[in-house]
């Protein structure tokens, strides 16, 4: 879920400027697994997690959702909550900062109840481990007092579901990630997932508008639906300003004004991407000197742009950094200062 006040929401882009922004995409989340386009093995390994709970009676396994922003996360906490007949509460990481704010949501929790915990690499230690032992046995203890007169209560908690999402995985210490029944790890999107997509999205908003159209967002959204869907409208605004209807042209116009460039790369992908090949000659160059070089967060530049730039092809990850590949000096038509450094940054690729 999306909080335009939380400073941790900052890394999803575009930032939603609105309400109306949050509401357009509250409206166009799907309801069900049916409806939920894509992720196929996903969406049948739910689907078999939680028939079998329903078969059984109890409450379904713990689920870790693992994936870049905008990929369907929250869309899915809310379906697994939806499919399974049960309440659901949201929470996330940065807003659970002490052992207490979790033990006040844990306690209160109703039987059966799904918690979504959005970001839960980012709750504080004592919170988490507190959480091992709420996942394992529906149990906490709470401290009381301090220094040697302190003492743990222990408190029995109604059987919930987990539902944690999270951009960084690799980040969770291996005792919490055990405890999660089913890890997803979701993908970017195919084209023609996210074209179903666009056409889902284009019938709800009433927007009559070219196949042709659809295709070509669909190539330039970075392989994520929430893109896709903010592009769209960016191409309904511009069909309605300038006229001429929803076609190719008024996507052309819109994705140009709004520097979506054929790979669907934007204005942070390319910086990212052209600072590695003019001040560091193609790499290798370390994260944090990469992020400080560009004016970002490091857990911005790593979780949310370097992933797809991986995935097209443009940026590998190697133990000494971060190297340009030959696709990339070619897509912005560059050339190595020094001849030999674009080899090297691909020889060390497989150490
Ligand atoms: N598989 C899908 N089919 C249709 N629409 C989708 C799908 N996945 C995501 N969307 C749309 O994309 C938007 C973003 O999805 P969602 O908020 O679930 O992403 P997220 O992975 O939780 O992102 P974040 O990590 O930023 O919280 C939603 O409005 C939803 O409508």
């Amino acid at each position: 879920m999306i909080d335009p006040a939380d400073p941790s929401m900052a890394i999803v882009r575009p930032t939603p400027e609105s309400d109306a922004e949050l509401a357009f995409e509250g409206a166009l989340r799907p309801k069900s697994l049916a409806e939920f386009v894509g992720q196929a093995k996903v969406r049948a390994q739910l689907q078999l997690l939680l028939q079998a709970a329903t078969l059984q009676n109890r409450t379904p396994d713990h689920i870790l959702l693992a994936g870049p922003p905008g990929l369907g996360k929250t869309t899915l906490a809310m379906i697994v909550a939806e499919e399974s007949g049960r309440p659901l509460r949201m929470s996330s990481g940065p807003a659970i900062q002490h052992a207490g704010d979790l033990a006040a949501v844990l306690s209160s929790l109703v039987p059966g109840e799904i918690l979504f915990i959005d970001e839960i690499h980012r709750m504080a230690r004592p919170a988490e481990e507190m959480l091992y032992l709420a996942m394992e046995d529906f149990r906490i203890d709470i401290m009381v007092g301090k220094g040697a007169g302190a003492t743990s209560i222990p408190l029995d908690l109604a059987p919930f579901t987990l539902v944690g999402a999270t951009t960084r995985s690799g980040l969770l210490p291996n005792p919490l990630r055990d405890r999660f029944g089913f890890t997803a790890h979701l993908e970017f999107y195919a084209e023609s997932e996210l074209e179903q997509v666009l056409v889902r999205a284009a019938a709800l908003l009433d927007l009559p508008i070219d196949r042709s159209a659809l295709a070509e967002i669909a190539g330039r959204c970075r392989g994520t639906p929430r893109i896709a869907n903010r592009l769209l409208r960016r191409v309904r605004d511009y069909a309605l300003v300038y006229g001429g209807g929803a076609g190719l042209g008024a996507v052309h116009g819109a994705l140009d004004l709004y520097d979506v460039d054929e790979l669907g790369l934007d204005r942070l992908d390319r910086e990212v991407m052209t600072t590695i090949l003019t001040r560091f000659d193609g790499g290798p160059v370390g994260l944090s000197t990469l992020a400080v070089s560009v004016g970002e967060e490091a857990e911005t530049v790593e979780s949310v742009v370097e992933p797809f730039l991986v995935r097209i092809g443009l940026l590998t990850r190697t133990p000494r950094g971060r190297v340009a590949t030959r696709l990339a000096w070619k897509h912005f038509g560059l050339q190595s200062a020094a001849p030999g450094t674009v080899s090297l940054g691909l020889d060390i690729d497989g150490l």
